[in-house]
């Protein structure tokens, strides 16, 4: 079983920029101290919803740094298997082990996730941040400056549902950075966005990485993974079917099913 961190991939990682900000994204806690959810050790974990096994018996190890892209056709089971490691759905049989503890309710609360279509309070932009601050602690300073981290610094007073798709997934992501989370999950939040949109998405996700979070992203855009990638997780009916370095995936996927995929042929 292959275990994925920065040192494997090389500096790889590291080469990739961080985009200048005037602002840290993390101003409270600038260092990885004291974050210690990973590795993850995954085994034999199967999920059976009305007679029909949708995750079958799947292993997985995530070393603690990077960004890992989630691949697989339609169905594969990608959703499903980060809904399972987000804690939002409890598997039929197998394990899931944070850095060897079992997953709990204190494993969730250092994790977030962002969905293809953004959950927002009906309410401003600035009240969609502040509902988390509130609970994890943060103050107006600590809003301001996730805000115009994503972009959104004078739309704080606007309603968050007149914000158009672009903007809602950023206030999706400052919302999601606003719990400092160890590890980010993102299912396809930029699927239904124009290029300009992605490259800010990307953006935010590359200094959310530089600044010490896990990422782990569902795609089917082949060249956002390139560009994200530090390692990939092709999964095909519920099974992880291949895991390697990105570098290494995207010139030789050694399975049959990664390599139709890469080629936009119709995989089942
Ligand atoms: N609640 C559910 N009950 C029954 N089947 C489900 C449920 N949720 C998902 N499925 C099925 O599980 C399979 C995997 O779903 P999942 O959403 O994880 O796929 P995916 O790889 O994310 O696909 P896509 O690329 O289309 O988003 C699909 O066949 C789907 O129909």
């Amino acid at each position: 079983m292959q275990h994925f961190d920065n040192k494997m991939l090389g500096d790889q990682a590291a080469a990739t920029p961080v985009a200048e900000r005037d602002v840290p994204v993390r101003p409270t806690s600038p260092t990885t101290a004291g974050r210690d959810l990973l590795p993850l050790e995954v085994r034999g974990l199967t999920l059976r919803l009305g007679g029909t096994v949708l995750i079958d018996g799947l292993d997985l190890d995530l070393g603690p740094h990077g960004c890992t892209m989630i691949m697989g056709p339609n169905g594969a089971g990608k959703s499903l298997l980060v809904k399972l490691l987000h804690g939002l759905i409890t598997p039929t049989a197998g394990r899931i082990s944070w850095n060897g503890r079992a997953p709990m309710a204190a494993v969730t609360r250092r994790q977030a996730l962002v969905f293809q279509k953004p959950v927002l309070l009906r309410r401003s932009v600035a009240a969609n941040l502040d509902f988390v601050l509130k609970v994890r602690g943060g103050d107006r300073g600590r809003r301001e400056a996730l805000l115009r981290h994503v972009g959104l610094g004078d739309k704080a007073r606007q309603p968050a549902r007149l914000l158009s798709g672009g903007e809602q997934q950023r206030l999706a992501l400052a919302r999601a950075l606003a719990t400092d989370p160890e590890i980010l999950f993102l299912d396809e939040p930029t699927a239904s966005l124009d290029p300009a949109s992605v490259v800010k998405i990307e953006e935010i996700v590359r200094d959310a990485r530089a600044a010490g979070t896990r990422i782990v992203f569902v795609t089917h855009d082949v060249g956002q993974a390139r560009r994200l990638a530090d390692d990939v997780v092709f999964l095909h009916r519920g099974r992880v079917a291949e895991h390697a370095p990105a570098g290494r995936f995207f010139r030789t996927p050694t399975c049959r099913a990664a390599r139709d995929y890469m080629d936009g042929r119709i995989v089942v």
